[in-house]
């Protein structure tokens, strides 16, 4: 297998500005280079405004970049359209946000599904046992009827992890997922994005205030005042 195939995610000379009124254009991201590869297990951390939420937002395609290339599994984003992107994103990408934005009046099994079901509509037999499978692999089996206000917030951001994987996405990200559990079960979730990483070989790249779970990614990309200040193996 070529190199090239490895390669999930490259980022050339990315840059991001908001435009608040002419003639007040803010660059948050000054030109970002980064290669994610299939595998990686990643924290992006950084002080509090230095873009990790904006660069998030531009590697999952829900924003565009002002400038520079996007090529996610070796297709380059700058010059598709909305539908094209939307595409891409919902077969590539999976994500879970700190708050998990489960859907109340749906079961844990029908949020799971959530995302088959915009991509294929009805859902078949096959969307189904994998929906299934992934709620038994976050230890939920037994919790695919409740609604997420009979769980708990650590089980409901296991639900939200078993959606976020449900398309077999090849990059899972994760913006502060572990935020607003405690350290316990933040370290239970923390450990299945570890578990699935490793057995379905699906990029990771999660940002996170926590110095103990980034110690414990492979890499550490750091984001200071836009830009990326270092890129380490921790191990
Ligand atoms: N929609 C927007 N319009 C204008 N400016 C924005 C917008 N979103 C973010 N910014 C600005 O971009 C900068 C980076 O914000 P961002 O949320 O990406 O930082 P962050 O590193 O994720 O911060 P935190 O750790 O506090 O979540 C900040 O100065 C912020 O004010």
């Amino acid at each position: 297998m070529s190199e090239a195939t490895h390669e999930v995610l490259r980022l050339e000379g990315l840059r991001k500005s908001y435009y608040l009124g002419r003639p007040n254009e803010t660059e948050v991201l000054h030109g970002i280079d980064l290669a994610i590869e299939r595998g990686d297990f990643a924290a992006l951390v950084g002080p509090s405004g230095s873009g990790k939420s904006t660069l998030l937002n531009l590697l999952g395609l829900l924003d565009t970049p002002t400038g520079g290339e996007l090529t996610l599994l070796g297709r380059p984003t700058s010059g598709m359209d909305d539908a094209g992107r939307t595409a891409l994103r919902g077969s590539a990408i999976g994500f879970v946000f700190q708050f998990h934005h489960l859907i109340q009046a749906f079961s844990a099994l029908d949020n799971v599904l959530m995302p088959l079901m915009l991509a294929r509509g009805r859902p078949d037999a096959e969307a189904l046992d994998r929906a299934r499978e992934l709620l038994a692999a976050v230890g939920l089996a037994r919790f695919a009827d409740a609604r997420p206000n009979q769980l708990s917030g650590g089980q409901q951001q296991r639900v939200a992890i078993a959606r976020a994987l449900v398309t077999q996405p090849a990059l899972l990200l994760a913006d502060e997922p572990t935020g607003n559990l405690d350290t316990r079960t933040a370290g239970e979730v923390f450990e299945l994005f570890r578990r699935f990483n490793r057995e379905r070989g699906c990029a990771v790249l999660l940002v996170t205030h926590d110095p103990r779970l980034s110690a414990t990614c492979d890499r550490t990309l750091e984001l200071v005042d836009g830009q990326l200040v270092s890129d380490a193996m921790n191990r």
